[in-house]
């Protein structure tokens, strides 16, 4: 084994994955460096989510080596590698799924209060980060009482309340209207580089892979290219390959 590079907060090396004998990852080596936004671009089936699942520990690869600063993911035993999901990895799925029977609040507040932070402190930080978020207004109510962006939303703010070292967004705007979408991911991205959060974005869609400051672009579970987002190359290099 090969230890990564001091500069990346993720390193992959090689990555091969298959489904029952449907292969999504095949041969993908990537770095992310600590608090840049890459973007993982890539058309539907392309292997984006079975790549942010390996790279956070979720999945382990079939073949090949993921780094979290220098700890090796794919040897790690599983509860260790459970703790490293949950302190130091935030996960935003493309729908928001939340426990219908908690108010947003406490939606928001879960992974503290699962780990064991005192009620009144675990409120305390989901409170501000939803007011970061735009969501403040609806922290006392229940997801049903919410719009599809307002619970995405309360997602995002559950993903971060740890404050994490790694946000994973799995195209996390893609069930949202164009206007609700921008508004949640610039609401995301303000947030993220605030706070030094390093975020990988899985999506389809070129326009949001703008927000990234690199892009790397996916086909048939193969990395197809890279740019760097200063002007409309990622754009660009996103639409090629979707
Ligand atoms: N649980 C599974 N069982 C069987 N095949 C799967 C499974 N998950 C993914 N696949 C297949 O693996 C390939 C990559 O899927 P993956 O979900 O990683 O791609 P994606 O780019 O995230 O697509 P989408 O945007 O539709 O989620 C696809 O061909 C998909 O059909």
């Amino acid at each position: 084994m090969v230890a990564p590079p001091d500069n990346d907060v993720i390193w992959a090396r090689s990555l091969h994955h298959a489904h029952r004998g449907t292969p999504a990852l095949v041969g993908v080596s990537l770095g992310v460096r600590e608090g840049e936004i890459l973007a993982v671009c890539g058309a539907r089936g392309s292997g984006k989510t079975t790549l942010l699942r390996c790279l956070s520990g979720q999945l382990v690869p079939q073949q090949g080596e993921v780094w979290f600063n220098s700890s090796p993911v794919h040897t790690m035993p599983p509860l260790q590698r459970e703790r490293m999901r949950r302190d130091r990895f935030g996960w935003i799925d493309p729908e928001p799924v939340l426990v219908p029977e908690l108010k947003a609040w406490e939606n928001a507040a879960l992974p503290l209060l699962l780990s064991g932070v005192p009620r009144r402190a675990a409120k305390a930080t989901a409170l501000e980060w939803m007011e970061r978020l735009d969501i403040g207004a609806a922290a006392q109510k229940r997801p049903h009482l919410l719009l599809r962006a307002e619970q995405q939303r309360v997602a995002v703010a559950r993903a971060l309340v740890t404050t994490p070292s790694v946000l994973f967004a799995d195209e996390p705007t893609a069930t949202l209207h164009a206007k609700d979408a921008a508004h949640v991911l610039r609401t995301v991205t303000t947030a993220v580089r605030s706070h030094r959060i390093t975020m990988v974005l899985a999506t389809h869609d070129p326009d949001t892979a703008t927000v990234a400051d690199r892009v790397i672009t996916f086909s048939d579970g193969r990395r197809t290219g890279t740019a760097t987002v200063d002007d409309t190359e990622g754009r660009a290099a996103c639409s090629l390959s979707v």
